[in-house]
């Protein structure tokens, strides 16, 4: 048995050995690159966006043509050793061939809810940097282990069938696509292809932090799998998911196009056949009412199960419950009229005598 039969991060599901990503993998890997002019690589210096740029970067270099490549590390400024991170990163840059810039997160930090804030900050300097540059698209290395690990957060925060669909591996994001080529990658089989590059990369030490949800639900992950819940069947999970989520959002575009009673447009209010709508199957009258008040209200998607909550108001007025209907819920106001069901933003709340 070799050292590194030993070692546990080199190991699959189920302890089996996890093999480097071969060049025969590339094409498959990076095809979708391709529609793009130039792919920004979001990298951390953690193993997993280390393999990608490493990989990306030989799959470029095997076809001597495609998209530029550039690699792009977010310095959030929040641990002490984030600039060593960034500067080691652009030593990746160097050693691999491709340019590298560190995007710094400036301005107050804040106290709490602090890792979602730098997200939103990262997401934010990102897509402003591939706009600037016309590169159209930004890789992230998102891998197998995460899509899994997000179905369970996602389960464990009671998300419904469209965030049960979890991660895609390409999406849009402030008119930038956002690719994952490594989605359906163990860790284990990147971490396997730096070691045998003998490239060296960091672990974010709040990965193994317990204080975070995510964390927790890592630790979980071999006694979940030893029970089936593999990582690769979460993933599986989410792909069917995502299937059926883009059958209902489909049919759900034809449904609101049937009984709109005024076109359906970016800040309109919406009109719908209040007849109509009660007809429709509970699922897909539940998503155009979240189209409806996503597309009115100020305060970003209502929540499932006060959307659900909300649906059950209304069927009960469909079967004659003569009371009147007007509700607000994420700042939209839903209202019941003349066998219409109208969905327009709330009027702003009244403030009270202003105190001294
Ligand atoms: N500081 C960073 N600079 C550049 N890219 C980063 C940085 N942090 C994360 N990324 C990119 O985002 C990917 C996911 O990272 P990670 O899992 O740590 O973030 P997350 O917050 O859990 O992901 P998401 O933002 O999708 O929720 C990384 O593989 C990398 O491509």
């Amino acid at each position: 048995m070799s050292a590194a039969d030993g070692d546990p991060s080199l190991r699959g599901p189920r302890g089996a050995r996890a093999e480097p990503v071969g060049d025969d993998e590339l094409e498959g890997l990076f095809a979708p690159f391709l529609g793009h002019p130039g792919v920004l690589i979001a990298v951390s210096g953690g193993p997993d966006s280390t393999a990608l740029a490493v990989l990306a970067a030989r799959w470029r270099r095997a076809r001597g043509e495609g998209p530029m490549l550039g690699l792009v590390t977010v310095d959030h400024g929040l641990r002490p050793g984030s600039a060593r991170e960034a500067e080691a990163v652009r030593a990746l840059a160097d050693a691999i061939g491709l340019s590298h810039r560190t995007l710094h997160w400036r301005g107050a930090k804040p106290t709490t809810g602090v890792q979602e804030a730098a997200r939103a900050a990262r997401y934010r300097l990102l897509t402003a940097e591939a706009k600037a540059r016309g590169s159209g698209a930004i890789a992230l290395g998102h891998t197998l282990d995460d899509q899994a690990e997000t179905v369970l957060f996602r389960l464990s925060r009671g998300s419904g069938l469209s965030g049960l669909a979890a991660m895609r591996p390409a999406s849009r994001r402030d008119g930038v696509a956002l690719l994952r080529p490594l989605l359906g990658l163990p860790k284990a089989r990147l971490i396997a292809t730096l070691r045998a590059a003998g490239v060296p990369f960091v672990e974010d030490p709040s990965n193994g932090d317990t204080r975070y949800a995510r964390a927790r639900l890592r630790v979980l992950a071999p006694l979940l799998a030893d029970e089936g819940l593999s990582a690769a069947r979460l993933a599986l999970f989410a792909r069917r998911m995502a299937r059926a989520d883009e059958a209902l959002e489909r049919a759900t575009d034809q449904a609101g196009a049937r009984i709109g009673l005024a076109p359906w447009q970016a800040g309109a209010p919406v009109r719908l056949d209040l007849a109509g709508f009660g007809e429709l199957p509970k699922e897909i009258g539940l998503r155009l009412l979240a189209r409806a008040i996503d597309q009115n209200g100020r305060e970003g998607p209502a929540e499932l199960a006060k959307l659900e909550a909300m649906l059950e108001q209304i069927y009960a007025r469909l079967k004659g419950e003569p009371s009147p209907f007007r509700r607000t819920l994420a700042g939209a106001l839903v209202a019941i009229r003349r066998g219409e069901l109208c969905v327009s933003p709330a009027p702003e709340r009244r403030k009270g005598p202003a105190s001294r």
